[in-house]
């Protein structure tokens, strides 16, 4: 399988995943200068319903939420976007120290940590069957910076003893995502990948200006998660699960603010 290290990481993807080096790759460095306001953009509208909240999975490259996406009742719309997409799931990327572990930077600014909700196309009909698509996918990313502690972030982490090594969930009910988005919703939109393999390139990728904040005790929790292996095989921590970024190879990037 693939994974962050140096035998299987993100230089050797291409190997099994030639679209790695594919027209639009994600994640990116945004240029703030660079990027044009679109007074086209609508508001982003998230609207979660907590009771979609279904388990906590430690899928051996990151932890993932898993969201019940049955109905259109925890849905973003707006921004880029045209139709209405559904929630699946969110997840972190972040790295072994505080100085990285984002995937997209901000004029070269990389944060400890990037949250990463993620979204379907309801014109298609699952997530499957969207992700690869070139309008199948919408992701927000929220970048994370070290202050002062998340009290939202609180129930996540205290799942995350419970899903210690790869392969392990455990049921994670009534939680509102929405409380993991900062006050502003202004945002930078481009169209990419997924950043793992597959590297699909079938979302479009809302990256928040404004960042939320975790304390260092509450990084040293996402650090001390194992992954990358099953039980009884030697440990090791989940760290730097993040891709650098990608060439823009002539996309542009849009602002939703002046
Ligand atoms: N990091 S990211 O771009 O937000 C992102 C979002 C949703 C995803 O499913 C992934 N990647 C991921 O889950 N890869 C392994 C499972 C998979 C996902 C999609 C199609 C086939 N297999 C990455
Ligand atoms: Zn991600």
């Amino acid at each position: 399988g693939w994974g962050y290290g140096p035998a299987d990481g993100p230089d050797k993807w291409a190997e099994n995943f030639p679209v790695a080096n594919g027209p639009r790759q994600s994640p990116i460095n945004i240029v703030t200068k660079e990027a044009q306001y679109d007074p086209s953009l609508k508001p982003l509208k998230p609207r979660y319903d907590p009771s979609n909240a279904k388990g906590i999975l430690n899928n051996g490259h990151s932890f993932q939420v898993d969201f019940v996406d049955d109905t259109d009742s925890s849905v973003l719309t707006g921004g880029p976007l045209s139709g209405t997409y559904r929630l699946r799931q969110f997840h972190f990327h972040w790295g072994a120290s505080d100085d990285r572990g984002s995937e997209h930077y901000v004029n070269g600014i990389k944060f400890p940590c990037e949250l990463h909700l993620v979204h379907w196309n309801t014109k298609y009909p699952s997530f499957g069957e969207a992700a690869d698509k070139p309008d199948g996918l919408a992701v927000i990313g929220v970048f994370l910076k070290i202050g002062a502690a998340n009290p939202r972030l609180q129930k996540v982490l205290d799942a995350l003893d419970s899903i210690k090594t790869k392969g392990k969930q455990t049921t994670f009910s009534n939680f509102d995502a929405k409380t993991l988005l900062p006050a502003s919703l202004d945002h930078w939109t481009y169209e990419g990948s997924l950043t793992t393999p597959p590297l699909l390139e079938s979302v479009t990728w809302i990256v928040l200006k404004e960042p939320i904040s975790v304390s260092p005790a509450q990084m040293q929790r996402l650090k001390g998660l194992l992954l990358f292996t099953g039980d009884g095989e030697t440990p090791c921590c989940m760290v730097d699960n993040f891709r650098p970024p990608q060439l823009l190879k002539g996309r542009h990037v849009r602002a939703s603010f002046k």
